[in-house]
């Protein structure tokens, strides 16, 4: 199951942050040499795209990254500081860093877990603004009882002291939206207007969403509005079919050249990056095909 693969992907990234900091990192491409590449690839790139890591486990990460560099991708998501040289040498950028948080379910929203939390977020914003990135990922937690109005309140209290240093090194806190139907029943963050609500409080351009289309549609639907209305609270974004998070064509039934155009006309800057399970045997040709399909 998707959690699980995930969850998995995310412990073995836990590490070797140390050595990566200490590098420095340059960031990835040149503008022009980007825009070279995805010429070559004939895709317009008025949309970043990146890819999921756990979504391809089993391919080897050289190999995802010379088929994303080859397909004209710009970066790799949910990759921690350990395969962060990795991408460097294709070329790609972490496009949202991970190995901060604790797990999906123990989260800002409970104070039991502010200690921890800020440590580890403290101790790795230095290194994604030393290795070039941006984005660096965080969730709610699950609500375990709490009301939408404490559970915002704590998560407030519990990323402001971590703000002023993630506004320092122009890192992005990026709080993912997921649903709680079906994959994180009990996730607090399910919902765009109380993500929103949580970044009009923390006020700050270092605190934005990630609004996951799959999530979202499964939650809430009204994709397109939703987005338009509330895009300056949007940093990133993540695809995959529903139902089932699979392939992003037309056997499922969201609308995505629809979505990308809306998410295009935002003047969106950042990221959309596919998030899909595979099911054709060939991975890398279904990736491809959403790569193209959301090239608008
Ligand atoms: O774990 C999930 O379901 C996600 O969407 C992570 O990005």
């Amino acid at each position: 199951m998707a959690t699980w693969n995930r969850r998995a992907a995310l412990q073995g990234l836990l590490t070797s942050a140390a050595t990566v900091g200490a590098l420095g990192l340059a960031s990835a491409c040149s503008p022009a040499e980007e825009k070279q590449s995805t010429e070559a690839m004939g895709l317009k790139d008025n949309l970043k795209q990146a890819v999921c890591r756990w979504c391809f486990q089993d391919v080897p990460l050289e190999k995802l990254c010379a088929a994303a560099k080859e397909m004209g991708l710009r970066g790799i998501d949910l990759v921690g500081p350990k395969d962060w040289p990795t991408l460097q040498r294709h070329g790609l950028e972490s496009s949202m860093c991970n190995g901060a948080e604790i797990n999906l379910t123990d989260g800002f929203n409970d104070p039991r877990f502010h200690a921890q939390l800020q440590k580890q977020y403290a101790a790795m914003i230095p290194q994604v603004a030393q290795a070039g990135y941006r984005n660096l990922i965080c969730f709610s937690g699950s609500r375990r009882g709490l009301s939408d109005a404490a559970g915002l309140e704590n998560c407030a209290r519990g990323l402001e002291p971590l703000l002023k240093l993630a506004a320092q090194h122009k890192v992005v806190l990026v709080m993912e939206l997921l649903n709680s139907k079906i994959d994180h029943k009990d996730y607090q963050c399910d919902r765009t207007s109380w993500g929103v609500a949580l970044a009009k409080k923390m006020g700050s351009e270092n605190f934005k969403l990630l609004y996951d289309i799959y999530h979202m549609q499964i939650n809430e639907g009204d994709v397109i509005r939703t987005l338009t209305e509330y895009h300056p609270y949007i940093a990133h974004y993540h695809t995959a079919g529903v139902p089932g998070r699979h392939e992003i064509g037309d056997a499922q039934e969201l609308n995505y050249p629809a979505i990308m155009r809306a998410i295009k006309a935002t003047g969106f800057q950042g990221y959309v990056a596919q998030e899909f399970m595979p099911q054709q045997t060939d991975k890398l040709a279904s990736l491809r095909q959403a790569v193209q399909l959301c090239d608008v």
